[in-house]
């Protein structure tokens, strides 16, 4: 395909820039501890200094791929399909999940909402970032909150953005990973004082699997 083309297919959702897809257990929040297949789609600028995935910032030099390849793969490993990036909004994700739902498959999402949200979901996961803040509609649609919490700062503008999500939504604060033993105890303290959060650990870098 030409790359004009190309180009016009990732514009319209129908191809995506893959990083990487994986069968593995979601680590973090909510569903921790249960199998479930990733979708790494490249591209973010965020900018997040403590993300975990900087090669997954520059899209192009993550392989455009089709939407209809990546669903079939998919529905080998798992009901469950994990979304993340990279930040997956950066795409249309419509056509990508209308082809993992054809699959009867259940999809989470795993996103910043700093862009606007496409796609149908079955699981939000919602992550704010200071530097690009989420848009409407992804905090009144999230299942769950999970702030990074980096410094003690970062449980302030947990509690901003815990203010912009429904009363169903739940609530996490997650260490940020290098700095996983100044920040844990503050975390811990700061739960047991208000009870409305729940501690999220990232389990799979514990159990050291991807
Ligand atoms: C790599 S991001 C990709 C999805 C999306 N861009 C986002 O930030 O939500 C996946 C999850 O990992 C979290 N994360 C990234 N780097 C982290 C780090 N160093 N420590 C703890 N969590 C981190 C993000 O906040 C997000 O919840
Ligand atoms: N096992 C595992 N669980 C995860 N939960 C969220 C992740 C992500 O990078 O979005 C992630 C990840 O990278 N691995
Ligand atoms: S928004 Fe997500 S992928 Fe983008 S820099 Fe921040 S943590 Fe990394
Ligand atoms: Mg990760």
């Amino acid at each position: 395909m030409e790359k004009a083309a190309v180009l016009a297919q990732v514009e319209q959702g129908l191809m995506l820039p893959l990083m990487e897809a994986f069968y593995t257990i979601q680590g973090e929040g909510y569903h921790k501890g249960t199998a479930a297949y990733f979708i790494r789609v490249g591209g973010c600028d965020v900018g997040c200094h403590w993300c975990d995935v900087k090669e997954s910032w520059n899209a192009e030099t993550h392989p455009p791929t089709d939407i209809h390849t990546i669903a079939d793969e998919a529905a080998r490993y798992s009901d469950t399909i994990v979304i993340t990036g990279g930040e997956p909004l950066t795409w249309d994700m419509g056509p990508l999940t209308e082809q993992l739902k054809k699959r009867g498959l259940k999809i989470h999402i795993e996103t910043s909402g700093a862009y606007p949200l496409t796609g149908v979901w079955d699981w939000i996961c919602l992550s704010p970032k200071k530097n690009k803040l989420p848009i409407e509609p992804a905090p009144s649609r999230a299942d769950e909150l999970k702030v990074i919490i980096y410094n003690r700062h970062d449980l302030v503008f947990a509690e901003q953005q815990a203010e912009k999500v429904s009363d169903s939504c739940l609530l996490y604060l997650q260490p940020e990973w290098s700095v996983r033993e100044k920040v844990t105890p503050m975390i811990v303290d700061y739960v047991m004082e208000n009870p409305k959060w729940r501690v999220s650990l990232q389990t799979h870098k514990y159990l050291n699997i991807p």
